[in-house]
């Protein structure tokens, strides 16, 4: 299980990479993520979340939770008009969900692990959550895009309860 960063912590703002070497650190990574993704949990993780600021996202939106997809380098490549309002969650700020403007559709173009391209056509929270984790890559956390009053009070009750956990584990 890897440590997953906590907003508003800096390191979530830093540019990802582009992946260059498929190697087994890669392969160890992706699988350390999605333990990671499926014990939080989620449906969807980015790998600047766990502080390692290559383009890699791991994502499984499907009831059953063993449907693992791996975006290499991904990029949209068309998104709808049509935009839909969706309350997101982020595994970075814990305990907060607000509403977040989204297309509906998206078509993503990504390499998987062994670096070969695919095309991704998704809807639904495939489609939200493919966004919330290319954002991620870009160093955007969604509370980027709530008002900065509820930002600010987000930053303010995170800071807060850090405080608090440091307390309680006497770090
Ligand atoms: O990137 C993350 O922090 C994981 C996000 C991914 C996500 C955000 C918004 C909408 C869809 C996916 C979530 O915290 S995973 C938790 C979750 C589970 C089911 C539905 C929505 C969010
Ligand atoms: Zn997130």
């Amino acid at each position: 299980i890897l440590t997953i960063l906590r907003y508003p912590d800096k390191r979530l703002h830093k540019i990802a990479k582009p992946v260059t070497n498929f190697d087994d650190r890669l392969k160890k990574l992706v699988a350390d993520m999605a333990e990671t993704m499926y014990e939080a949990p989620g449906v969807g993780l980015a790998a600047s979340q766990v502080d390692e600021h290559i383009q890699l996202v791991v994502i499984d939106v499907s009831e059953t939770q063993n449907e693992l997809q791996v975006l290499i380098n991904p990029e949209i490549t068309w998104a709808s008009e049509e935009k839909i309002l969706y309350d997101e969650g982020c595994l970075s700020v814990p305990g907060i969900y607000d509403g977040v403007e989204r297309s509906t559709e998206v078509n993503v173009r990504a390499l998987n692990l062994d670096g070969k391209p695919f095309e991704l056509n998704a809807d639904g929270l495939l489609a939200v959550c493919v966004q919330h984790e290319l954002d991620h890559l870009k160093g955007i956390v969604f509370v980027e895009y709530l008002s900065p009053l509820k930002r600010n009070r987000i930053k303010t009750r995170m800071l807060k309860e850090e405080r608090e956990l440091e307390r309680s584990s006497g770090r």
